[in-house]
């Protein structure tokens, strides 16, 4: 076989992609998709460029896509680097003053434009932004309680400058939407009484996703999904199922604040919400454009 006729035959193999891919594209056109980008799912530099890639390419074919970044292995280095102590109540960092600082510095400061520029490299128009963006995402402060074990007296935890979100500026976001660009948020929202408050990315995902009423919310971690208590993948989940998991403790860890901004999103109006592994080359494209998607996915169907 010549050159060209073992070019031609490879490339026919690759046209089968793209017709495949087809339907999903007219599918979703017009549509939003917000991605979670964690820290853990953060990969080399070459990771880095096929996940831009990747994005870019959903903008190119008339997708939305809306990028939230998570950062907590590198704020936890860099909190390291300065000797500066952390700790977490249920899966959320413990946010003093200090400790706030540090963690806008990273997540708006060098991941946010790292992902940014990746993107804009890869042919996109990229934006990063942080909550207080365009008065993106105001904040309210989280609490905690505990039972006291002696006293058996609940107590209320002050964890600090964490936040939920709870006004997000969603025409704002819907005009960058509209244009060409692709936004790029780091959790980071501003508080009523001008703080600076440290928000769960995966909190802050969701939150963009109903305000925008995604089509999709993908979660993108280090794991291939949710996994059952036989190990196995579970690629469709129901919400009853994800309320038994947890309570057997079959889901545990960060787990538990994934799955319940899944049920959240999907009971806010978000179609179907998914959690992945976002280490698998192309695992956005696999996940939009093929007909098993990757991951565990939960519908709204099924809430
Ligand atoms: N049932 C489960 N299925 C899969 N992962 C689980 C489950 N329960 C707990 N986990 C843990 O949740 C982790 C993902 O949460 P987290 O580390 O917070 O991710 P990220 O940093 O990407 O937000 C996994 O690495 C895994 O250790
Ligand atoms: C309140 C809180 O815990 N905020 C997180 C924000 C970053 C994050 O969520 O990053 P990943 O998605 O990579 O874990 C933190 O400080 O680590």
């Amino acid at each position: 076989m010549s050159d060209k006729q073992e070019y031609q035959k490879q490339w026919l193999k690759q046209a089968g992609v793209l017709i495949e891919a087809l339907p999903y594209m007219r599918r979703y056109a017009g549509k939003t998709f917000v991605i979670k980008y964690g820290g853990h799912a953060m990969g080399d530099s070459e990771r880095a460029r096929e996940f831009a890639r990747d994005i870019v390419l959903l903008k190119q074919v008339g997708l939305n896509p809306v990028v939230v970044h998570g950062g907590g292995p590198q704020i936890a280095k860099m909190l390291d680097r300065l000797k500066i102590q952390s700790s977490f109540v249920d899966g959320l960092r413990v946010t003093d003053e200090a400790t706030v600082e540090i963690v806008e510095m990273v997540l708006s400061g060098r991941i946010n434009k790292e992902i940014v520029a990746s993107i804009n490299e890869a042919g996109g128009s990229a934006i990063g932004l942080s909550g207080k963006d365009g008065n993106l995402v105001q904040a309210k402060k989280v609490t905690r309680t505990r039972r006291d074990p002696d006293s058996n007296i609940e107590q209320v935890l002050d964890i600090g400058f964490v936040g939920d979100p709870d006004v997000v500026n969603a025409a704002f976001l819907q005009n960058l939407i509209r244009s060409d660009i692709i936004p790029v948020i780091a959790p980071i929202g501003f508080g009523a009484d001008g703080a600076t408050y440290n928000i769960n990315a995966d909190t802050m995902a969701c939150a963009i996703a109903k305000a925008v009423k995604a089509e999709r919310l993908l979660l993108l971690t280090d794991v291939s999904g949710v996994l059952g208590g036989d190990g196995e993948l579970i690629e469709n989940m129901t919400a009853p199922e994800a309320h038994r998991l947890i309570k057997d403790g079959v889901i545990h860890g960060g787990m538990v604040p994934k799955i319940e901004s899944l049920l959240d999103a999907v009971e806010g109006g978000v179609s179907g919400a998914v959690i992945m592994d976002g280490r698998v080359p192309h695992a956005v494209l696999l996940e939009v454009f093929t007909e098993h998607g990757v991951g565990t996915i939960l519908r709204r169907e099924d809430i």
